[in-house]
């Protein structure tokens, strides 16, 4: 039989609707963008793929714009006429021609997963050599910016069994004030959920210091990125002191970022996410590092809609232990998505799909309803 080929390239920009505003420590999302990519193969199979980010370029060094802009212009010439059933190949071509660009990356190492997935019959975490679990606990982040209405959502996700691990955005604010937020939200909780905080690199070393005292007196678990990601010995000095593990989430913008933190006992605990790093494959190399260095693991998100979630799941699947779980609940802070059928959220887990691929299918009119052009 001869091999497939790699046809075409195509993205397209999407813009979803949100549940509610979603504040973080430097942008508050009104809405939320995706990037899906579609690569057509000479066999007939479609493979598809999602790069999304947070806030433009508030969050990270790419945009959705540039994102697709780089796909069309860069990606895709290298790519059409290759054989679409080597993976590594297709991706060594990018690695040789392309510096950085993780989050479109991310998108591509998905389509090509997806469609030799497809190809062999075989879900995305089979073809990665096998689940380990058929379901992933997940995170809800509260992040309104109110105390009342976040003890409010967060109520609502106990009694409907979906989340009983909370993250609360902080760093926005004054460090005291969102203390004393984030410890009315743990005393109305109490031992039913655990609460976890994301600083998203606010605060200077100094004040992470005192604050993450204080934040071990509130019963905070986990502690995330508090300080700017450059400074991995700063990160470092904070973690040996902090009575709360932290977790370094922005820190890491590569595998290699993922060696050098590690090598530098700069956090106990490290954030997974397949745009950081490159998909699903170079995902999976971040945690071999942080395993064999006895780092904690935690399955992180873009905020990604349902593609992208469960790229991420079939990956995150395939781990002997997520010890700090996952905040995989994109889909569930967009009000419509752009597939057939979402992702299955159930008894606190979201469910790993069993069909073919992603194991997703997009829907044409949602898709052309909501494309931006
Ligand atoms: O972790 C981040 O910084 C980004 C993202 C993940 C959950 C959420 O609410 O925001
Ligand atoms: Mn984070």
């Amino acid at each position: 039989m001869s091999q497939p080929l790699i046809e075409s390239l195509e993205t397209l920009i999407v813009d979803l609707p949100t549940i509610r505003p979603h504040k973080l420590a430097m942008h508050t999302m009104q809405r939320q963008t995706l990037v899906i990519l579609r690569l057509r193969c000479s066999d007939g199979i479609e493979g598809i793929g999602e790069a999304t980010t947070i806030g433009g370029l508030a969050y990270a060094g790419e945009s959705p714009e540039s994102i697709k802009t780089n796909i069309d212009t860069y990606f895709a010439p290298l790519l059409v006429g290759q054989d679409a059933s080597n993976i590594n190949a297709a991706m060594q071509r990018i690695e040789r021609h392309v510096r950085g660009n993780t989050f479109a990356r991310s998108a591509l190492d998905t389509a090509l997963l997806d469609a030799q997935a497809k190809r062999l019959g075989l879900p995305l975490a089979e073809l990665l050599g096998g689940r380990l679990h058929d379901g992933l606990e997940v995170a809800w982040t509260l992040a309104s910016g109110d105390t009342d209405k976040d003890v409010e959502e967060a109520e609502r996700m106990l009694d409907l069994r979906r989340h009983r691990h909370f993250k609360l955005k902080i760093g926005a604010g004054e460090p005291a004030r969102d203390i004393a937020h984030v410890a009315a939200i743990k005393r109305a909780l109490g031992d039913r959920a655990s609460v976890r905080v994301d600083v998203n690199q606010a605060w200077s070393e100094a004040v992470a210091l005192r604050a993450c005292q204080q934040l071990g007196d509130a019963g905070v678990e986990l502690i995330e990125q508090p300080i700017p990601r450059h400074d991995e010995r700063a990160l470092a000095r904070v973690s040996a002191r902090s009575p709360v593990p932290v977790m370094a989430d922005e820190a890491i913008e590569s595998v290699e970022d993922g060696f050098r933190l590690a090598r530098a006992s700069a956090a106990p605990v490290f954030a997974l996410k397949i745009a950081k790093t490159g998909g699903p494959r170079a995902v999976l190399r971040t945690a071999a590092i942080a395993e064999a260095a006895g780092i904690g693991l935690y399955g992180g998100t873009m905020l990604e809609g349902g593609l992208g979630t469960l790229a991420a799941a079939h990956a995150f699947a395939t781990l002997p232990k997520l010890e700090w779980h996952t905040e995989l609940f994109g889909p569930l802070l967009l009000t419509e998505d752009i597939l057939v059928e979402g992702p299955v959220y159930r008894d606190f887990q979201l469910l790993i799909p069993n069909a073919p691929g992603v194991g997703v299918t997009l829907d044409e009119e949602r898709l052309a309803h909501f494309r931006r052009d």
